[in-house]
């Protein structure tokens, strides 16, 4: 049988980094950590299209990684993008939303220890990602640790430890156990075509919601010149209104077109604004909710959203939509 076609895309990250003076910096090519890695199964092509410290990736890098995996999409049977761990999580959920109907399996993977360092998790990280890339269904993932989880619902959880990044309320795709390679969910086929848009709105804010936080900083925000914001609320989507009435303010900054979308500050389960009083005012003001969505998804969705020209009713209508499985309606 042929062996199949994997690319691999890298962009720098830890995996990538050598020691210098001024601290661990990308310096490896694709190539060297093949030759690290040594022998695979699979008629691995290398292209390095960035080097950098994922701290510095940004919109600008999104669309670079984006176009090269559009590009790519029909010359190969999977790409793995070899990428640094703190903006991992962002970058694969904006790439579910740029590179929607994906036709081919696209695995980031990155590490916590340099590949030219000994007992490195870099290797076992990019073996898992060329499996993954070669044997899951067309979607955007991140391979860690033995793990495979959907772009949009990773985060990573610990700065240090190998066991980095976590499948936020929903569970892993597929798993490397004492079974071998197990895929654990599918979700079902669609025969849309591919399409790639980048085209995203960057003047957006994120923020946790914290006892104090005075409302004038969120007015403050509208007047310069920011389009839309996801506020880290607490437990269900609560935000405070007495003294300091948070929901007023986002009510304020609804009726000036600005989508505020309310997510929360707890990592797991969702977030219900209907179930309190300190929820249902920002319901009532046209908070939209993010349900179970992770920051990293749901900041990446309002920038997309607004970069297509929605406004606030279509960006409330794009959050009760189901993407590419980033999200769980009722
Ligand atoms: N482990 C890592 O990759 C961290 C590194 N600072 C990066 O994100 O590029």
């Amino acid at each position: 049988m042929a062996q199949k076609k994997i690319l691999l895309l890298s962009t720098g990250g830890t995996i990538a980094s050598v020691v210098s003076d001024q601290g661990l910096v990308p310096g490896e090519s694709g190539e060297q950590l093949i030759q690290t890695l040594g022998s695979v199964p699979y008629d691995v092509t290398v292209k390095d299209i960035l080097q950098l410290d994922s701290s510095n990736i940004q919109p600008e890098e999104w669309k670079i990684i984006a176009e090269a995996i559009y590009r790519n999409r029909n010359d190969y049977d999977g790409i793995v993008v070899s990428h640094g761990t703190d903006t991992m999580a962002y970058t694969a959920s904006m790439m579910t939303f740029m590179l929607q109907h994906i036709n081919i399996p696209v695995v980031f993977t990155g590490s916590q220890v340099p590949m030219n360092v000994i007992l490195s998790d870099a290797p076992d990280n990019l073996q898992l990602a060329f499996a993954a890339a070669a044997s899951l269904q067309p979607n955007i993932y991140l391979a860690f640790n033995r793990k495979i989880m959907r772009g949009c619902r990773s985060v990573k959880v610990r700065t240090t430890a190998f066991d980095a990044f976590e499948s936020v309320n929903v569970p892993p795709v597929a798993e490397v156990t004492s079974d071998g390679f197990t895929i654990k969910t599918k979700r079902p086929r669609t025969d849309e075509q591919c399409v790639l848009n980048t085209k995203i709105d960057t003047n957006v804010f994120l923020f946790k919601l914290f006892p104090g936080f005075d409302p004038r900083l969120l007015r403050a925000l509208a007047k310069h010149d920011c389009h839309g914001i996801v506020i880290e609320a607490y437990g269900l989507g609560g935000m405070t209104y007495i003294r300091r009435n948070i929901a007023a303010a986002v009510g304020e900054l609804i009726k000036q077109g600005i989508p505020v979308v309310a997510t929360s500050q707890c990592l797991y389960e969702r977030s219900d604004l209907t179930k309190y009083e300190v929820g249902r005012q920002a319901l009532v003001e046209g908070a939209i909710s993010a349900h179970d969505m992770t920051s990293e998804s749901a900041i990446t969705k309002l920038m997309w959203g607004l970069g297509q020209g929605m406004n606030v009713q279509a960006i409330a209508n794009f959050f009760a939509t189901d993407v590419a499985g980033e999200v769980t309606l009722d």
